[in-house]
Order: C-alpha cells, then structure tokens, then sequence
C-alpha cells in the first residue's frame, strides 16, 4: 500500500496492493490493522455507495457540528473528480482544497478527515462510489457548501453539471456563519 501525501496536510492519497492474475484482481480496500499502523482510522461505521451518471456532481458536503465524518473514498466503476475542502474554520488551509482523479482502473482511494467538505464530479459514463465513514448520517448536521464558490476556484472538469436541489441553492462560504463551521478536531 502506497500512500501519498496531498498538499492539504491530513488529506491522503492510498494506492493499495492489487494481486492481479488471469482471473483478474484482488485487493484489500480496508485492513484496520494496516490502516492504523499509517494513522489512518482503524474504525468505520457506514458504508457509503451512489450511482451517478456523466456530468453528476454531488457535494460539497460535511457533517456539522454533530457527527463529523471522514471518508475513504474509491471508485468501483467508473471514474470521478473528487475534491476536499478544508473547511475547519482554525485550519492554516482553511477554504483550500484538493482534488484527486478516482477510478476503477487507478483503484487509487482517498482519505478525507472530519471537517473537510466533500464532493464529486463523474467523468465517466456512469460511475460507482463507494466510502466508508467515520461517523453516521446525521441528518440535522448534515450540511452543504455551493460548488462554484469562487472564493474556492475549484476547476471542475466539465462546464455543464447536474445537480440536487440542494446542492444547486448551497451557500456560498461567506454565507456560511462560524458556529455552522468545523473546527479542528482534538
Ligand atoms: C448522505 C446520506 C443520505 N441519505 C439519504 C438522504 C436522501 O434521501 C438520499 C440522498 O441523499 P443526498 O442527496 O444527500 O446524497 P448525496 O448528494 O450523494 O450526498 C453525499 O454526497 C457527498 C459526496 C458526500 O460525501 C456525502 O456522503 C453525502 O452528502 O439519501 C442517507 O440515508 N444516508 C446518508 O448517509
């Protein structure tokens, strides 16, 4: 397993071992023994999977104040922009963000930790999102951040987007008061 440090300290790029034989491949997406010895969570709770076709963007999302979520994120079919951004408010990177290309072929996943916003953009005809969370669903935490923030300058992929209801009537960051803002966790 490779991990590769992303310019937002805590985000993390993991390229697991893939066993790859005349059948096809075999690889452990989550090993707690293997995650721990990394620092990386050795607990999920939910288990996460959406469908989405070409042009799909869901995010940006997070959970706060109650159950803060990280995420393993990886790509079973398909291929997706994904993108994390640092929204703990005390943060030296707050407001930045990074994004990573996931896809059933790079099997690469990506560790988002609690107080980073989340989304994803799908570039391929149709893709398969599967990640583990540290927390659960909490539907009254559950919170939403506008996609095309400028003060973000995400450069989505591709000019032409769907969107929920939701997502499309987020507000902006600025809009955002600090007490509905993560902070870094203990
Ligand atoms: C997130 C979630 C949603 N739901 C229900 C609520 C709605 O009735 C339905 C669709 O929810 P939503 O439109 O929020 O789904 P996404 O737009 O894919 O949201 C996700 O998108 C970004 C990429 C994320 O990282 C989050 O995990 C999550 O916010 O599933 C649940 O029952 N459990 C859940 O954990």
């Amino acid at each position: 397993m490779n991990i590769f440090q992303t310019r937002l300290p805590g985000c993390l790029v993991i390229e697991p071992d893939v066993h790859a034989d005349a059948r096809g491949f075999f690889y452990e997406a989550w090993n707690a023994a293997r995650f721990a010895a990394h620092g990386l969570p050795a607990q999920f709770v939910q288990h996460n999977v959406s469908r989405s076709q070409r042009g799909v963007l869901r995010g940006l999302h997070y959970q706060w104040p109650g159950n803060p979520q990280g995420k393993l994120v990886c790509v079973l079919e398909g291929e997706v922009y994904d993108v994390a951004v640092d929204l703990r408010q005390d943060s030296p990177t707050f407001g930045q963000h990074v994004a990573a290309i996931l896809s059933a072929g790079n099997r690469r996943q990506f560790w988002i930790p609690e107080g980073f916003a989340h989304g994803f953009l799908v570039l391929s005809e149709t893709a398969l999102v599967s990640y583990l969370c540290t927390a659960p669903y909490d539907r009254a935490s559950d919170c939403a951040l506008r996609w095309n923030d400028a003060r973000l300058a995400i450069d989505w992929p591709l000019a032409q987007v769907q969107l929920s209801d939701k997502d499309a009537n987020a507000p902006f960051l600025d809009a955002i008061p600090p007490e509905c803002l993560p902070r870094c966790l203990p």
